[in-house]
């Protein structure tokens, strides 16, 4: 049996943050991790996705631009788009971040990771042997999510595709169907109808309409232009995969949708089914619900901690990195009975979760978003002011890129002065978002704003323009 200082279950992004914070902070940690060390966004997710969906994005932007747009004479390669694809998922191998863990002093612990009791966990190895590890502060769950797959007759035995499969494609399929219109759905709908795919999207609920109305009207009507059949409010009432490969999708209206293959991208599900939580009194499958600080809620002696997709708080990266540094720090404080700070924006509280959350969809146009919604700050209960500006009107935009189509709306807490959210849309936008983010997090006044002049000629003029629309 060994003992660590803090264990930690999945070294995906999150999992990897946590022990090299507490390892930082002076403690001991181990990591157990049953697949490949970097999770779900090193090899299927984050890194691959935008791998294949840059390629296209540099060639609309090429075709944009006068006198660059005669020097483009073909398509897509679609074979080297797949090539990059294969070199940003490292070709599904995880030496290059076992050697990271290892330069930094966090033991790997190759296994399936179960919670066995208080502090303990064993890890079964591939092999069937299993080691029993033991914690003497706190054990931390960053298993992660999976695809969720719903019980629509026939789906299951259809094999459909999840993210894992798509974004994993060895050959780009000639019909694909989605079942999905959040941003798994539409980003892949926008990759593979460029890579050459003739996509068909059942989005019963809408395109990305968890944000602001002109993002997903943006977004469908981008797709459509690029061929996409949009169906929205569609939904999928049975699935078939037939003799010769094929797969059959029936409506529930009675409608018939033919594909090669079809991706099924309508949310997460938490790895949590098997990791012991029966043992310590939890739900097993079920999401695990955290404080600000991260850690889980009814677990006797509070020694247990959750961070990244598996707590849902935001199933993002860069989101779950920074819970990371809240658990890790926060460990830290506690065990050596230092201050710890979990009062808002302090340095034990992951209080962007909740009001600021950057975004950025990789569609065609992209979308990058920060805070609130104005749907979401009206029903918080705040008073708000939404301001909106066409992005195209800028002269930054105009030199950027012919015919540049865009949006931006700027949402202001009208009793504090401040931004709470932000909504970009257009191309390039994505690297515009931090701006907004400082702003948002900072709660920068609106007064003090004005004194963040924006470099002329940049899209980011629109800061300027958006504070003229709103008034001094
Ligand atoms: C297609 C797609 C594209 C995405 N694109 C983006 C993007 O562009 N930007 C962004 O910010 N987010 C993106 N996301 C979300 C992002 O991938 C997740 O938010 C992120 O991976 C969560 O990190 P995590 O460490 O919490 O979990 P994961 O990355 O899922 O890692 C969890 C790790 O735990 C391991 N594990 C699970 N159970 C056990 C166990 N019992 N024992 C041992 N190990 C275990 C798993 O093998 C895995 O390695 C995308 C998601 C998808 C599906
Ligand atoms: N660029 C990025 O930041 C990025 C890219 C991809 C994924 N992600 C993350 O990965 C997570 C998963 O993405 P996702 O697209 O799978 O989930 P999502 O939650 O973004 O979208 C799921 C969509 O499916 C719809 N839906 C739910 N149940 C359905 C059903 N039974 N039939 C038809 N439609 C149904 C929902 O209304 C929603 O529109 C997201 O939370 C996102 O944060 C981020």
């Amino acid at each position: 049996m060994s003992t660590y200082d803090v264990i930690v279950i999945g070294a995906g992004p999150v999992g990897e943050n946590v022990a090299d914070r507490v390892v930082q902070g002076g403690l001991t940690a181990a990591i157990v991790e049953r697949e490949l060390v970097g999770g779900e966004c090193s090899y299927w997710a984050c890194m691959p996705t935008k791998a294949l969906l840059r390629s296209g994005a540099a060639l609309r932007a090429a075709r944009q631009v006068p006198g660059a747009r005669e020097a483009v004479t073909g398509e897509l390669d679609v074979a080297a788009v797949l090539r990059r694809r294969d070199d940003f998922a490292s070709h599904w191998n995880d030496e290059g971040q076992v050697s990271w863990l290892e330069s930094v002093g966090v033991p790997l612990l190759r296994g399936h990771g179960r919670i066995s009791g208080d502090r303990v966990v064993e890890v079964t190895a591939a092999d069937g042997t299993t080691t029993t590890v033991t914690a003497r502060h706190a054990v931390v769950v960053a298993t992660g999510s999976g695809a969720l797959v719903p019980d629509i007759e026939g789906l299951r035995d259809a094999k459909p595709w999840t993210s894992r499969e798509t974004v994993a494609a060895k050959k780009v399929p000639a019909r694909l169907a989605i079942i999905g219109g959040g941003v798994v759905a539409s980003e892949m709908a926008t990759a593979f109808s460029e890579l050459g795919s003739s996509v068909t999207m059942l989005a019963r609920d809408g395109v990305l309409h968890l944000n602001e109305p002109f993002v997903g009207e943006q977004v469908a009507a981008s797709l459509q232009d690029k061929g996409v059949s949009v169906r929205i409010g569609a939904e999928a009432g049975s699935v078939k995969r037939n003799d010769d490969g094929t797969v059959s999708i029936t409506l529930t209206d009675g409608e018939q949708v033919e594909a090669d293959e079809l991706l099924v991208a309508i949310g997460r599900t938490p790895n949590t089914q098997d990791i012991g939580l029966e043992n310590i009194g939890l739900t097993p499958g079920a999401w695990l619900a955290v404080d600000g600080t991260m850690r889980v809620d009814g677990v006797e002696g509070g020694w247990l901690y959750a961070a990244g997709d598996v707590n849902r708080r935001v199933l993002l990266t860069h989101q779950g990195k920074y819970q990371a540094r809240v658990v890790g720090d926060v460990i830290v404080a506690r065990v050596k009975d230092e201050p710890v700070d979990d009062a808002p924006w302090g340095r034990h509280a992951a209080t962007a979760d909740e009001r600021a959350v950057p975004q950025v969809v990789f569609t065609e146009p992209e979308i990058a978003s920060v805070g609130l919604t104005a749907a979401k700050a009206e029903a918080a209960g705040l008073r708000i002011r939404v301001v909106d500006y066409d992005l195209a009107a800028t002269a930054g935009s105009s030199l950027h890129a012919e015919d540049y189509r865009g949006h931006a709306r700027m949402v202001v807490d009208e009793d504090r002065k401040v931004i709470v959210g932000f909504t970009l849309v257009g191309p390039d936008v994505a690297e515009m978002l931090h701006a907004a983010t400082i702003a948002v997090a900072g709660e920068v006044p609106i007064d003090r704003l004005w004194h963040a002049v924006p470099a002329f000629p940049t899209v980011s003029e629109v800061w300027l323009r958006l504070l003229e629309a709103y008034g001094r």
